[in-house]
């Protein structure tokens, strides 16, 4: 057994997905050093025989999944509220039942999509919600890596407005870098038909004060950008450019319904967005212009929303979903090839989050990567494994998760959170709130 302690380890007979100018896949050896990656390459490396060796043979190695938009807590939710349009699924079902989520229920929610996402293959995710602390002692306790973001809604009093707004504040700067280095933060409005302007030139205020990005829900649904048009006269880019939110650095999610003005101002002012194919078909709220929006330069990645609106958390489904779709809606067989999609569940997902030293194989970056078992019919022949990555592989293929350099899953159970007691206090919790 592999030493989670182990300073410096080696993995032989892998194949490693590098997605490099060169290459796209190497078959040999990878060198790890704490958290980092320090080699991969066809040769052993120079390095001691003495230190531990995992043997990975029949094993595709990728780097982590990113998922760069969701609400953990909210996998309470799953099946509560299917085949709904979006503002009928919030104020009808999600509202009323958040109005009763406690800070526990938030945390055995998180905890059953942190479970889901690492055995997943998902070693970094974003999260917007409301008792933040829960959501980081999850991430703390399961050794996951993630952007943790109070969400803030101001349908509420003045007074209430400021109390969420310093919740959002204090929860930005306590855990900024926690978990060792592996928590960051965000500030988030949840969405501009939610928060008024003046509210929500505070978030972006706070953002410069405290130095730190935006995130928010834009453009999700035609019903809310004709909204935003009937208030402010502005669509909903210019409308948050004109905010300040674009002078931060920043990730909006969803940005389904977009002119060409609009991507152009994105493309500007570097904003990333994050597309989450699977929940944009559930909630019928449409399809983003993907290939338009990578055209002008935009980063885009990959989310999967909540589990309510999804309604699981694999990204190797929404990595399919923006492959196969935007080949559809184009009649454009090439559009989003699979490198593509594979380079927005990780690479692109990790500059979208600011994270400088995530989402790829290479020597300096972080030891945040999964293994894949290609010894089943569907890997078969192995003819190209990043089409296989893409087209053909699911969440239950990943065998082991390793996040900053620590194996969290191995043989497809997860090392660091209780499997049992979470599913059993996940289904507790959803009756508890049935019954409350
Ligand atoms: C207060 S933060 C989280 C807030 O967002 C709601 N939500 C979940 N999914 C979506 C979505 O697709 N668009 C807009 N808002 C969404 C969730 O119910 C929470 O109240
Ligand atoms: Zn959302």
């Amino acid at each position: 057994m592999l030493n989670n302690q182990a300073q410096k380890w080696i993995i032989k007979n892998g194949t490693f997905v590098v997605l490099n100018d060169e290459h796209s896949v190497v078959k040999g050896y990878m060198l790890v050093e704490d958290d980092l990656i320090t080699y991969i390459g066809e040769e052993k490396p120079d390095c001691s025989d003495d230190i531990p060796v995992f043997d990975g043979t029949h094993l595709l190695f990728l780097p982590g999944l990113v998922n760069t938009h969701g609400h953990a807590a909210m996998s309470l939710l799953r099946g509560y509220g299917d085949d709904l349009a979006l503002q009928v699924w919030l104020q009808e079902k999600m509202w009323p039942m958040e109005e009763k989520f406690t800070s526990e229920n938030v945390y055995w929610g998180s905890s059953l999509s942190v479970l889901e996402m690492l055995k997943g293959g998902t070693t970094t995710f974003l999260d917007m919600y409301d008792h933040m602390d829960q959501v980081a002692k999850v991430v703390q306790e399961s050794g996951m890596r993630a952007v943790l973001t109070r969400g803030v809604i101001g349908f509420c009093s003045e007074e209430m407005q400021q109390h969420k707004l310093n919740e959002a504040i204090n929860f930005a700067k306590d855990w900024n870098g926690q978990a060792e280095g592996r928590i960051t933060t965000m500030m988030s409005p949840h969405a501009p038909y939610t928060c008024h302007p003046a509210f929500f030139e505070k978030f972006v205020q706070a953002a410069h004060d405290l130095d730190l990005p935006m995130h928010t829900h834009m453009s999700e649904t035609l019903s809310e950008v004709a909204q935003n048009v009937a208030d402010y006269g502005l669509r909903p880019t210019q409308h948050l450019e004109k905010l300040g939110m674009f002078t931060r650095p920043s990730i909006i999610a969803h940005g389904v319904h977009l002119t060409d003005e609009e991507i152009e101002i994105l493309a500007t002012h570097d904003v990333g967005v994050s597309h989450n194919p699977g929940s944009n078909l559930k909630l019928a709220s449409g399809i983003a212009r993907v290939t338009d929006l990578l055209k002008a330069g935009v980063t885009v990645s990959l989310g999967t929303d909540s589990a309510a609106s999804n309604n699981n958390l694999d990204m190797f489904e929404e990595m399919r979903l923006a492959a196969l779709i935007h080949k559809g809606i184009s009649g454009d067989p090439t559009a989003i090839p699979a490198a593509e999609a594979l380079r927005m569940g990780t690479t692109y997902g990790a500059k979208s989050l600011f994270l400088d030293n995530v989402g790829r194989l290479a020597p300096g970056m972080k030891a945040d990567f999964i293994a894949l078992n290609t010894d089943q019919a569907h890997f078969l022949p192995h003819t190209d494994f990043i089409s296989h990555s893409i087209y053909s592989a699911s969440a239950k293929d990943v065998e082991h998760v390793w996040v900053d350099g620590k194996q969290v899953v191995k043989n497809g159970a997860c090392l660091t959170i209780d499997e049992e007691r979470i599913r059993r206090e996940a289904q507790s919790a959803f009756e508890g709130l049935l019954n409350r």
